[in-house]
């Protein structure tokens, strides 16, 4: 499998593209200079388009990827509030992004072309809002407000537009923060990292009633841990046996197994990673963590083992200032 690694580092304002061989050796292939703070990104799942949120213009830039994983500007679109997170549905009709600062989740059709157009529309009134998960159903999308413990579920419409779900949301334990979600590939389960408490909560996704509820929260940190709580990012191998959440005061890495079924997490292990890991990531074949270090200003990359999961370092590279996100997409 030919993969490439791309990582944002919005202090030097830059991408940097990497090819990762089979035993996950990175080889740097490209550096784009962005006219703009480079934070979240995402790749389109049916079109060869990495999209990027920038600021402080609030927009959304389209990079068409080659056949080698190198990126070509193919147009921007404006977004209502800053970047903090985006993503699109599993066909790439659509981008969504989501605004801490602004307080915002927004739904932006993607043309035909590849390239976003202006939000079709913007919900206010979500304070913290951290990320917009697509549901495995691509029609349910789960939008963390992490200033109110709550996650609200909105139904996506082909018009490009977001209503209420039925369950219109689903709340956190008071001062967890929501942040990051990812979904099991069986579609009955979802994980959510909290930041402000550093827990990771597993949620059923439709219980006895059809209801999404809250079915198991663990800590991040060791039972003697006192320090400051500061969770960012999570990620599920492929096979779904294997979960990661990263915590930017403690620099570490949790990992946890995950239950055949995907119902119940147990902890396996703390590995130490690079200064502050903001932003991280999973190759497609599960077999390769990179996690970025947003006060090192390197990316390393680790072994996933088989049983629990356990991290190996392989390599660290240096990238540019503040690294804090980090795609890996295969060709
Ligand atoms: O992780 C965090 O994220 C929020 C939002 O980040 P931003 O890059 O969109 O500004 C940040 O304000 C918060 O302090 C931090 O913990």
């Amino acid at each position: 499998m030919k993969q490439v690694v791309y990582t944002a580092s919005p202090e030097s304002q830059q991408i940097h593209v990497w090819r990762m061989n089979e035993e996950g050796a990175l080889t740097l292939l490209q550096v784009v200079d962005v006219a703009g703070q480079v934070q979240p990104m995402v790749v389109n799942p049916t079109q060869p388009f990495l999209y990027v949120g920038v600021r402080p213009q609030f927009r959304v830039i389209a990079y068409r990827i080659a056949d080698d994983g190198t990126l070509t500007e193919a147009g921007q679109a404006p977004l209502p509030g800053s970047p903090t997170h985006i993503s699109t549905d599993l066909h790439g009709n659509f981008l969504f992004c989501g605004s801490y600062n602004d307080a915002c989740v927004s739904i932006s059709p993607i043309g035909a072309d590849g390239v976003p157009l202006a939000p079709s529309q913007v919900i206010d009134g979500l304070e913290g809002c951290h990320s917009a998960n697509i549901g495995s159903d691509n029609q349910t999308l789960f939008v963390p407000a992490l200033k109110q413990d709550r996650i609200c579920l909105f139904d996506v419409h082909a018009a490009g537009k977001l209503t209420p779900h039925a369950q219109p949301q689903v709340t956190t334990v008071e001062g967890a923060g929501p942040r990051h979600m990812v979904f099991h590939p069986n579609r009955q389960y979802a994980y959510c990292v909290n930041e402000l408490n550093s827990t990771v909560d597993v949620w059923q996704l439709s219980n006895a009633n059809g209801q999404v509820e809250r079915v198991q929260s663990l800590d991040m940190q060791p039972a003697d841990f006192t320090g400051t709580r500061w969770a960012a990012d999570i990620h599920l191998t492929p096979d779904g046996r294997h979960l990661y959440a990263c915590d930017r005061t403690s620099s570490t890495l949790t990992i946890f197994s995950v239950s055949e079924d995907g119902g119940l997490l147990t902890l396996e292990g703390h590995q130490p990673t690079e200064t502050q890991p903001r932003g991280f990531n999973i190759d497609k074949s599960g077999r390769y963590l990179v996690a970025a270090g947003q006060k090192s200003h390197h990316i390393e990359v680790y072994r996933i083992g088989e049983g629990q999961g356990l991290l190996t370092p392989l390599a660290r590279y240096a990238v540019g200032q503040g690294p804090m996100w980090v795609v890996i997409h295969a060709l």
